[in-house]
């Protein structure tokens, strides 16, 4: 179920053929209804009509066609209760409620091009709309005296703001510039409709009062986050990390043990269709190497499958550490509360009951394995500069020196060290120095590769790993990078200063192993601080 290719022509083939066949739906479903005029008795004939219905309200909803599902569903309920309660028949043909129901199921089905939302579930998940790298802030807000102390603090870190008074002209902007945040007065924040109607970028309340009835009305407004004023720009910038797509933009990996075929098979479309990538296991004995092989972020489990429950399997996964945080969530016919707990209680996360409804399955994957993939950054991040911390740089390094001696391709690491950096903090104070480190972390995250490794290797100090780089390339980016730096503007008590860089480079292969790397680069970073700072030096005969 890898491929997401043929995935998508599979659902596109079977959309076109539910959408193909709309019109006789409609052709049928006003057949029944005027041979139940002539007929009002003939009970099976209400049942076919009610299970016409049914079937629309369904497939309305795999499909992508909710206006479909919601019109179908009014005209099945009123058939279900009608036919349930014995009421008679005739009265039913003369139920003029019903008659406008079918009339609007009709002429859906007839025009069904105009009503297609099968955009909505990706559009649903925020974390998969692609935003391009913006340097740009938006700030909504009536309020002039906001904009120039928020544009204040955020220049420093690289971050233009821009403000708007009206609803309308932001949202034109947001859809035109896609900012990389949006900042909202909370006097403005219940103007905000158009939140729940489209994907956007972090909306972030901004209030002088923390208060719990002000953060309600932030919650209520559909903002992502909440601020108390003044906004501390490094805060800020590192929360608005947490949201991004760059941090989120991945598509979330599910793994579905489920031994009966076709609803594993329709879980998965259901999740690829979110845009999501699954892996179908339906035998529960290979999940070992199917955890190793696929390294899910989230686990769909049946709970009755006859070689073993998916309550052990969920025992057996606990029970290897490395899978401890990965969420769980059991697929299951069971609608008893207690067994449903029971089942919960091995350390699931949740419990999602068949017949899978599409929505509610998206809904529950997203949000565990949303919360799981922030937790894993918040746990692997520094949290002044939102860089990976020591630890696990260190191990990107591990991977990246074994990936280019398999690849047999050249590996460049880079030590980058704020030159004379203790003066800043005696000057200034070390929270403007910590303001200096977070701007500087952005600027190296803003200029580097996605697939560049940037980790904080100790405290002014930065380790960058460039996969696929010579040195010659290396050079140059980081030369590219120091200048920059160079040129950021940090204020402190209405001073500006500006802050440079050392950079030592050492590359693979003439340095074989990680710990050969670091060396060098630690020597040639040396080098460049004795010949007077603000320079790069490569380790080694330059190759
Ligand atoms: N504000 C702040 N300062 C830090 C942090 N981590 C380390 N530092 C400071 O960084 C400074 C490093 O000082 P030194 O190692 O003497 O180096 P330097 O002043 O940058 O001089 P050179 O590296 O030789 O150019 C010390 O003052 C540390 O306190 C941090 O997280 N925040």
């Amino acid at each position: 179920m890898g491929d997401k290719g043929s995935i998508i022509e599979q659902l596109e083939a079977v959309t076109h053929a539910f959408i193909a066949q709309l019109p006789t739906r409609a052709d049928e479903v006003e057949r029944q209804w005027l041979g139940l005029q002539q007929q009002p008795d003939n009970r099976e004939r209400w049942q076919d009509l009610y299970r016409l219905a049914h079937n629309l309200a369904g497939g309305g909803g795999t499909f992508g066609f909710s206006n479909i599902t919601d019109a179908a569903r009014l005209v099945a309920d009123l058939l279900r209760t009608a036919l349930k309660e014995q009421q008679p028949l005739a009265a039913l043909a003369e139920n003029q409620q019903l008659e406008l129901y079918l009339h609007q199921l009709q002429e859906l089905c007839r025009y069904p091009a105009g009503n297609h939302n099968s955009a909505q579930p990706v559009a649903e998940n925020r974390l998969l709309t692609e935003v391009s790298p913006s340097r740009l802030g938006y700030l909504y807000s009536t309020k002039p005296e906001q904009y120039a102390a928020l544009s204040n603090n955020l220049q420093g870190m690289g971050i233009e703001i821009e403000r708007f008074d009206q609803c309308d002209l932001l949202q034109a902007a947001i859809l035109e510039n896609s900012p990389l945040f949006v900042l909202v007065d909370i006097a403005q924040c219940d103007t905000m409709g158009f939140l729940h109607d489209h994907s956007h970028p972090p909306m972030i309340a901004i209030s002088r009062t923390g208060d719990f009835s002000t953060r309600l009305k932030a919650v209520r407004s559909g903002m992502d986050g909440f601020f108390v004023e003044p906004v501390d720009g490094v805060t800020l910038l590192n929360f608005v990390d947490t949201l991004l797509p760059q941090a989120w933009g991945m598509p979330f990996r599910v793994l579905i043990v489920d031994d009966d075929r076709s609803q594993a098979e329709y879980a998965a479309l259901v999740l690829e269709r979110a845009g999501m990538i699954t892996c179908v296991v339906n035998d529960p004995a290979t999940i070992i190497e199917q955890l190793t092989a696929f390294s899910p972020e989230l686990l769909l489990l049946d709970i009755y499958m006859p070689q073993c429950s998916g309550i052990e399997l969920a025992q057996l996964v606990r029970q290897m550490t490395q899978y401890v945080n990965v969420p769980i969530i059991f697929l299951s016919a069971e609608h008893r509360r207690d067994r449903q707990l029971a089942a919960l209680q091995v350390g699931a996360d949740d419990f999602i009951t068949k017949p899978i409804i599409a929505k509610e399955l998206i809904a529950a994957v997203n949000l565990r394995a949303w919360r799981a993939r922030m937790l894993n950054w918040v746990m692997l991040r520094d949290g002044l500069t939102g860089l990976l911390n020591h630890a696990v740089i260190m191990e990107r390094l591990q991977h990246a020196v074994a990936i280019a001696q398999r690849q047999k391709e050249a590996l460049s690491i880079a030590m980058i060290d704020l030159d004379h950096f203790k003066q800043v903090n005696d000057q200034y104070g070390h929270p403007v120095g910590d303001r200096v480190l977070a701007a500087c972390s952005r600027m190296i995250q803003q200029r580097l590769r996605g697939s560049d490794a940037i980790g904080r290797y100790g405290g002014e100090e930065f380790l960058v790993i460039l996969p696929a780089t010579e040195s010659a390339q290396a050079l140059v980016v980081l030369d590219e990078l120091r200048i920059a730096f160079s040129t950021l503007r940090h204020t402190a008590n209405g001073e500006t200063f500006r802050v440079q860089v050392s950079v030592g480079i050492a590359c693979y292969p003439q340095f074989k192993t990680a710990s050969q790397l670091l060396e060098a680069a630690d020597a040639a970073l040396y080098r460049a601080k004795r010949e007077g700072r603000n320079r790069v030096v490569i380790g080694g005969p330059v190759g």
